[in-house]
């Protein structure tokens, strides 16, 4: 089995400990996430500075795009970014919009299925129209009232298209080898690692059970 990348969510608002934790975990991650608050607040400063920091490591901007697909991306793209996310219910000619952007930058596009109704049908249509990435995502707020991603999960994987599979949502060391096993490829992180005593050890840990389960 294809070894699966780790997302690390960047989902602080402060910029510095933003970078500070990044320096952490980043032996451990292949990609850096700046997750949706954290953009907001930070904007391009921060991809620019991870970008430098971090010139091997994938960067995801975690803009949640709604509208203006190709304008609101293009910047983030040209700032750095490897992957920019944009809503599954933002409709099709928004994600295609940040499509054109991306392809400018020779960089990627996700398409965050959180709150779609139909996921197959977003996912199908938007690999038809070019998006490398699905992402399957139970947001804080849903996690908060008790749900998960693995049942999304499972559905996305097993439609075979040829596009990665990402999942987000409340993601720890016990769901791991379940994530693993129902194909997801790149595999978010946030709160455990960031929430936890030592984010490096963590992060570590993560990495282990990534690799085990794919072994
Ligand atoms: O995109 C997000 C929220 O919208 C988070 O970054 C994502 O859910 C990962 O964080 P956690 O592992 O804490 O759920």
């Amino acid at each position: 089995m294809a070894r699966p990348l780790i997302q690390m969510a960047l989902d602080s608002l402060d910029f510095d400990q933003t970078v500070a934790l990044a320096d952490q975990v980043a032996p451990y991650v292949d990609i850096f996430e700046i997750g949706t608050p954290c953009i907001k607040y930070n904007g391009v400063n921060l991809v620019k500075e991870l970008r430098n920091r971090y010139p091997d490591k994938l960067l995801l901007v975690d803009l949640k795009t709604m509208d203006a697909g190709e304008y609101e991306a293009g910047a983030f793209y040209a700032a750095g970014a490897d992957i920019c996310t944009v809503l599954g219910v933002s409709g099709l000619a928004t994600i295609g919009g940040v499509i054109k952007a991306a392809k400018k930058h020779a960089a990627e596009v996700q398409v965050d299925l959180i709150n779609v109704p139909n996921k197959a049908e977003c996912a199908r249509e938007s690999a038809k129209l070019g998006a490398q990435i699905m992402g399957v995502h139970t947001g804080l707020d849903a996690q908060a009232a008790g749900q998960t991603p693995f049942t999304d999960l499972n559905e996305v994987a097993s439609l075979g298209l040829n596009v990665r599979v990402s999942v987000a949502g409340g993601i720890k060391p016990a769901t791991i080898e379940q994530t693993v096993n129902a194909g997801a490829n790149i595999i978010v992180v946030g709160a455990a690692i960031y929430g936890a005593p030592s984010p490096a050890e963590a992060a570590r840990e993560i990495r282990e059970l990534v690799d085990a389960a794919a072994a």
